[in-house]
C-alpha cells in the first residue's frame, strides 16, 4: 500500500497505481516510481500529469497522442508550466485536501483537483478482483478492491463494481453519513472525466417506492439514518420510565418498512404439520403471555469506540436500547404444534417481510435448543407495552429472543423455517460477528466467526448527560444510568465513581423480580454522590460499572474489546461534566 499523507492521495494496490497510469497514457512511467515512499516523487508524478496535459491542449492533441515523457522533455516540459503551476497546485491541493479531510454530504465526491480524471470506460473494466475493483460516487472515483471483503453490506457492494453507486444508496440510505463518507474518500483514486460525468444513470425513484410504508416518528429522535430508518431517544429521557415508552424505543430498520402482512408460515425439517397462521389465530390456538425484557443493538455505543479507533457502522450513542412488555405465543408451542422435535433441528431462521433492492428478505436464526425451550420465553410478539405493535417495530407480529441482540429478533415476521444450518443471510453469515485483529480478510473466512447471540453485562449513565454542566448551587450530583446482561443474567450491583474510579459506590438498583436465569428486564440504578471540591471550576468524569449474576464485570478499557465493526461495546462507561464554581 501506498499511502502519501502529505497530498493525502492514498492508492491502495499497485495494480490501481498501475491502472491509473495506464488510463492517463502513462505507460513509459515506471511503476517502481510509485513504490518509493516519498512525497514529491510522487508530486512529480501528478506534475507530469499537468504538464502532459497542458503540452497536450497546446498541441491541440486530442489524447490519442502519446506524450514524449523521456527525461529532457520531462525537465523542459515542468520549467515551463513551474511557477504557474506551483501557485495553481497549491490551492488547489488546500482545497481538496479540506474536502477529503472531512467531506459531508455536499463534499463527499466532488471533484479534486489533486487527482486525475479517468474515462468511464475504464473504470467500467475494473469490476473484479482480477483488475481490481472501481466505481464512482458523485464525481469521484474509488478503488474499493482491498475493502470489499470488510464491507459490512458483504458482497452487495459488487452490485456496483464498475459503475455508480449513487443509485444505489438512494435505497441503502444508510450510507448517507459524515463516517461512510470519510471512509470512501479514503479509498479515492480519481475524479470521472467531465465529459461522462452527465452521463451517470439518474435514480429511477424506485428507492421512493420501496420506502411509502414508513411511519410518522417522534421528532424527539435522534435520527442516525432517515432510510432506512435508525434512531434513538436522547439517553437522559431512557431512566424516567422503567417501561419504555414505544415512541421513544430505539428503532434499528435494516430496510424499508414493508407493507402489513398478518400471516406467518412454518416450514422446514421435522415440520408436520405446515402452519400458516394469521395474529389472531396464534392467540386462539396458543398461551398468550407477556414477558418484560430488555432490547439492545449490537452497535450501542458505537460512537465511543469510534472515538478510540475508528470503526464502520453508524453510530450509535448509549441509547440504542429499551425496556418493554412484549405480549405474544411460545415460539416453543407453535414450533411443537407444527410437529418439530427436539434432535432433528439445530437453527430456527426467521424471515422478515422487508426487503432489499434485489428483493432478498432479511433473516437471522437462533440455535435450535434457545427456539426450543419453554424456559427461554421466546415470543411471536403481537403487542408491545399493550398496543398492537408499532410499523417500525415490526407489526403485526415479530420474534422477541430475550437475553440476545437485537439483530436475531426479527420484524414483519413471514416465515419460520426449522433447518439444520444457520440462516444463509448476510446478516447471519457475514455480519453481527466480532473478529480479532489477527483476521486477514483477504484469506479468512468470515462465515466460520461465531455470530452473536447473548449481550455481556452493560451499564450506561443517562444522567448527567455527557458534556452537560451541573448547577453551581449543588454540592451533589445525582447519577442515573441503566445496567442489563444477556443470556438471562440479572445485575448484582451497578458502581459509580466520581474520582477517576479510585473509589467507587454502590448505586441504589430498580429491578423487577424474574426468575433465576430468566432476569430479561434491565436494571435501572441511581446515586448521589459528593461532588469532590477539586472539581470546582473543571470537569468531573462520572464512572459506572456493573456486574451480572454470573460475576462477570465490564472492562476497564475499550483497548481490550474493539472490534473494527464496532459491537459489543460494554467497557466501563464514563460523561464528562462541567462544575462550575460555587456561588
Ligand atoms: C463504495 C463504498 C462503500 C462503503 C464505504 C460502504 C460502507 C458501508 C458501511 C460503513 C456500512 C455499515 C452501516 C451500518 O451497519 O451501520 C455498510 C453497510 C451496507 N452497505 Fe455499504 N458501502 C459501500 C458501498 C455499498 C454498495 C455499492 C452497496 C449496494 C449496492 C452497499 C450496500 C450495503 C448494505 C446492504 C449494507 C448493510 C446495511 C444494514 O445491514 O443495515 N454498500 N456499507
Amino acid at each position: 500500500m501506498l499511502r502519501v499523507t502529505g497530498t493525502r492521495l492514498m492508492v491502495t494496490r499497485l495494480s490501481t497505481v498501475a491502472s491509473v497510469a495506464r488510463t492517463l497514457q502513462w505507460q513509459r512511467v515506471s511503476v517502481n516510481v510509485w513504490t518509493t515512499r516519498s512525497e514529491c516523487c510522487v508530486t512529480r508524478q501528478w506534475t507530469r500529469c499537468y504538464a502532459t496535459a497542458i503540452r497536450q491542449q497546446r498541441r491541440g492533441s486530442c489524447g490519442s497522442r502519446r506524450p514524449d515523457l523521456g527525461l529532457r522533455s520531462r525537465w523542459r516540459s515542468a520549467l515551463a508550466v513551474g511557477t504557474a503551476f506551483g501557485i495553481f497546485a497549491y490551492f488547489a491541493l488546500r482545497r481538496s485536501h479540506r474536502a477529503a479531510e472531512s467531506p459531508d454530504g455536499a463534499t463527499a465526491g466532488s471533484r479534486r483537483d489533486d487527482l486525475p480524471d479517468i474515462r468511464r470506460k475504464d473504470i467500467e473494466r475494473h469490476k473484479d478482483a482480477s483488475t481490481g475493483v472501481w466505481m464512482t460516487y458523485r464525481d469521484g472515483v474509488y478503488d474499493v478492491t482491498d475493502f470489499v471483503a470488510e464491507h459490512p453490506g458483504n458482497k452487495k457492494i459488487l452490485l456496483a463494481a464498475g459503475g455508480a453507486v449513487d443509485g444505489f444508496w438512494d435505497f441503502y440510505a444508510i450510507h448517507h453519513t459524515p463516517h461512510v463518507y470519510r471512509q470512501l474518500e479514503e479509498l479515492r483514486i480519481g475524479n470521472l472525466h467531465p465529459e461522462d460525468a452527465a452521463q451517470t444513470p439518474a435514480s429511477n425513484g424506485s428507492s421512493s417506492k420501496a420506502f411509502s410504508h414508513e411511519p410518522r416518528r417522534a421528532p424527539v429522535l435522534q435520527v442516525h439514518s432517515a432510510r432506512p430508518f435508525n434512531a434513538e431517544p436522547p439517553s437522559e429521557l431512557l431512566v424516567d420510565d422503567f417501561i419504555t415508552p414505544t415512541t421513544l424505543f430505539f428503532v434499528r430498520n435494516h430496510l424499508p418498512v414493508p407493507a402489513m402482512v398478518d400471516s406467518v408460515t412454518v416450514d422446514g425439517v421435522g415440520v408436520h404439520r405446515p402452519v400458516n397462521m394469521s395474529v389472531s389465530e396464534m392467540k386462539t390456538r396458543f398461551e398468550v403471555i407477556t414477558v418484560t425484557t430488555a432490547m439492545q443493538c449490537a452497535g450501542n455505543r458505537r460512537r465511543e469506540m469510534d472515538d478510540f479507533r475508528s470503526v464502520k457502522g453508524l453510530q450509535w450513542g448509549s441509547a440504542a436500547i429499551g425496556n418493554a412488555e412484549w405480549t405474544g405465543v411460545r415460539l416453543s408451542d407453535v414450533l411443537a404444534y407444527a410437529g418439530v422435535r427436539e434432535g432433528d433441528i439445530e437453527h430456527v431462521i426467521f424471515q422478515g417481510g422487508d426487503s432489499d433492492a434485489e428483493g432478498t428478505p432479511y433473516e437471522a436464526s437462533i440455535p435450535a435448543a434457545i427456539a426450543l425451550d419453554p424456559h427461554r420465553d421466546v415470543l411471536l410478539a403481537f403487542e408491545m407495552n399493550g398496543e398492537p405493535l408499532a410499523e417500525d417495530h415490526g407489526a403485526p407480529c415479530r420474534v422477541i429472543v430475550p437475553g440476545f441482540i437485537g439483530a436475531r429478533q426479527v420484524k414483519w415476521l413471514r416465515r419460520i423455517t426449522a433447518s439444520r444450518a444457520v440462516s444463509e443471510s448476510h446478516w447471519q453469515r457475514a455480519d453481527y460477528k466480532i473478529v480479532p485483529d489477527s483476521f486477514n480478510w483477504a484469506h479468512d473466512d468470515i462465515s466460520e466467526v461465531m455470530p452473536i447471540y447473548e449481550y455481556p453485562v452493560q451499564s450506561a449513565i443517562c444522567e448527567p448527560a455527557n458534556g452537560s454542566s451541573l448547577d453551581a448551587d449543588e454540592d451533589t450530583v445525582v447519577v442515573r444510568g441503566y445496567s442489563w446482561s444477556g443470556g438471562g443474567r440479572g445485575i448484582l450491583g451497578v458502581d459509580v465513581s466520581v474520582d477517576e474510579g479510585v473509589t467507587w459506590r454502590a448505586a441504589r438498583l430498580t429491578q423487577t423480580p424474574q426468575g433465576v436465569g430468566r432476569q430479561w428486564a434491565w436494571t435501572l440504578f441511581d446515586v448521589e454522590a459528593a461532588i469532590p471540591s477539586d472539581r470546582r471550576g473543571g470537569r468531573l468524569d462520572v464512572m459506572c460499572r456493573a456486574v451480572d449474576t454470573a460475576h462477570n464485570s465490564q472492562p476497564g478499557d475499550i483497548a481490550a474489546i474493539w472490534n473494527q465493526r464496532g459491537l459489543l461495546h460494554n467497557a466501563c462507561h464514563r460523561v464528562t461534566v462541567h462544575v462550575p464554581e460555587s456561588h
